[in-house]
């Protein structure tokens, strides 16, 4: 059963209620000023009704790793119950939680695997306010009605800024000098630092991150070269190279902007590193597991790499504190920490004020478009479905949303059921097993909400049904 269902039909019933179908009752949801900050896929003259067959104060968000102020406020303009948590949750105490909320804010540590998600009983929707969507059995939740959003480029100038920042900082040695000052020595040396003017940056994967770090580079004077696995139109005068191993042979310093995948695993490993020009440098602000770190301290400690700058590790602390970064977390810690010319930060490319922000806004709304209207766009597991709003002229229009096996003669049976009604407008899309109907179906009393519900409840092939009005 998903969560706004059968239990909740009380509820329903009592907000349909105090509606009364009539603009007038607006005052008692949430406020409009936040719907108008909603950017609206489909524009209309018609005053928009909003659809929230349930009782907003019963609508709980759990928000962890520190989700930015902007979600918590555009979820507390709606009237939902937001629980706010600043690091992760261990797997027992997530499992508790997760058992009776509707939403889940997180970003990248939570692992919300099919063993969490079981315990979900409640979940309509899940916001990753990040771009990794890794951390989400996303086949799992859509196969349990879970729709997942994320946000796909907000933070990519930031991570793109900052490895700008890694190249001259490795080039010229910075984090040496630094340290080495802020402990009373004075090192003043021009042996093996460089200008980045002219030098060769490989840059594999060359999607948002990467075409943005293309454009910064080529303003400072580098050559850009890049490989990905599709063929990506150049930014400037960068091009694209067709194998990996003629991107590590030509690059003076080489970065990772690829996604999390099995492909991707070790994707620099002992050979990659073999491969790369003596004196090379390489920064990772992708996934910890993309690179093989006991190779790079190989290649460091070999001197065959000069420098690199690491964003992001296979394994990472649940929250911020002394001594979290240690061997029992990764056990080639110490090592790894003993390298001179190494740059390490807290997965941290995308931590900026700018780019926090904007995506606590977009996440945000993504699920309360969700939650409100059904609108899927922009989901990353599940089919993408949207209707235009319905306004106050639509009096006894009830929206269905119903989520369903993607298995022959589906609509035949859902159609049957709405049969007695009309039908004004109705969507449905697959995505893989999963399929989602929405339908916008007029001359519905209210006696005839229950009958339709159940209903539909009992088709074979639902898996999770809500009707909003
Ligand atoms: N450090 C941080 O804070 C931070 C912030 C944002 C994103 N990230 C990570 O960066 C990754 C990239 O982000 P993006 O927004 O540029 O993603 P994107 O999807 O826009 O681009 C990824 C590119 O990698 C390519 N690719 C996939 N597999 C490949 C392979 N095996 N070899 C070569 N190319 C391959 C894709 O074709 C695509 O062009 C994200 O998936 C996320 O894991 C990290
Ligand atoms: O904010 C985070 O935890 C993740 C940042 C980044 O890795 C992303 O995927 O957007």
């Amino acid at each position: 059963m998903s969560a706004l269902n059968i239990e909740n039909l009380q509820n329903t019933f009592q907000n349909a209620v105090n509606l009364g179908g009539s603009p007038g009752a607006v005052s008692t949801s949430p406020t409009q000023s936040f719907m108008n900050t909603l950017p609206r896929r489909l524009s209309t003259s018609k005053q928009q009704k909003i659809l929230k067959p349930f009782s907003t104060g019963d609508m709980k968000i759990l928000l962890l790793e520190n989700v930015n102020q902007t979600a918590i406020e555009i979820f507390n303009k709606q009237g939902y119950q937001v629980e706010f948590l600043k690091g992760s949750l261990p797997e027992e105490e997530l499992i508790e939680k997760i058992k009776d909320v509707h939403a889940i804010g997180i970003r990248s540590k939570t692992k919300l695997t099919a063993k969490v998600l079981e315990h979900a009983k409640n979940l309509v929707c899940i916001g990753c306010f990040c771009i990794g969507t890794n951390q989400v059995d996303l086949n799992f939740a859509a196969k349990k009605g879970i729709a997942v959003f994320n946000s796909p480029f907000s933070n990519s100038r930031s991570v793109a800024e900052l490895v700008i920042a890694e190249i001259i900082s490795l080039a010229r040695q910075l984090g040496d000098r630094s340290i080495e000052l802020h402990t009373g020595t004075w090192n003043k040396v021009s042996n093996k630092c460089w200008e980045v003017r002219g030098k060769t940056l490989g840059i594999i994967g060359y999607g948002h991150i990467g075409s943005q770090l293309s454009v910064l580079a080529e303003a400072m004077g580098l050559h850009v070269i890049y490989y990905d696995i599709v063929t990506i139109m150049a930014l400037g005068t960068a091009k694209q190279v067709s194998t990996l191993d003629e991107l590590l042979n030509n690059s003076d310093f080489v970065s990772l902007h690829v996604p999390e995948t099995p492909e991707t695993k070790n994707l620099l490993s002992a050979p990659q590193f073999a491969a790369m020009k003596d004196g090379a440098y390489m920064i990772n602000a992708s996934r910890g597991t993309v690179v093989d770190i006991p190779s790079l301290i190989a290649a460091m400690k070999a001197k065959k790499i000069a420098g690199a700058a690491i964003d992001v590790y296979p394994a990472e602390p649940r929250k911020n504190g002394v001594g979290a970064f240690a061997d029992d977390l990764n056990k080639w810690t110490s090592d790894l920490i003993s390298l001179p010319n190494l740059i390490l930060t807290p997965h941290i490319g995308g931590s900026t004020e700018e780019a926090q922000s904007a995506i606590g806004i977009e996440v945000s709304t993504a699920l309360s478009n969700y939650i409100n209207e059904g609108n899927s766009v922009g989901s990353v597991n599940f089919p993408e479905v949207s209707l235009k709003a319905l306004n106050y002229d639509q009096e006894n229009t009830v929206r269905v949303l119903y989520i369903h096996q993607n298995i022959p003669g589906v609509l035949r049976t859902v159609n049957n059921i709405l049969s007695n009604h009309n039908i004004d407008k109705q969507f449905s899309d697959s995505h893989g097993d999963v399929a989602y109907l929405m339908a916008d179906i007029s001359s519905v009393d209210q006696s005839d909400i229950k009958e339709i519900y159940e209903k539909l409840n009992q088709t074979d092939a639902k898996i999770s049904i809500r009707l909003l009005y």
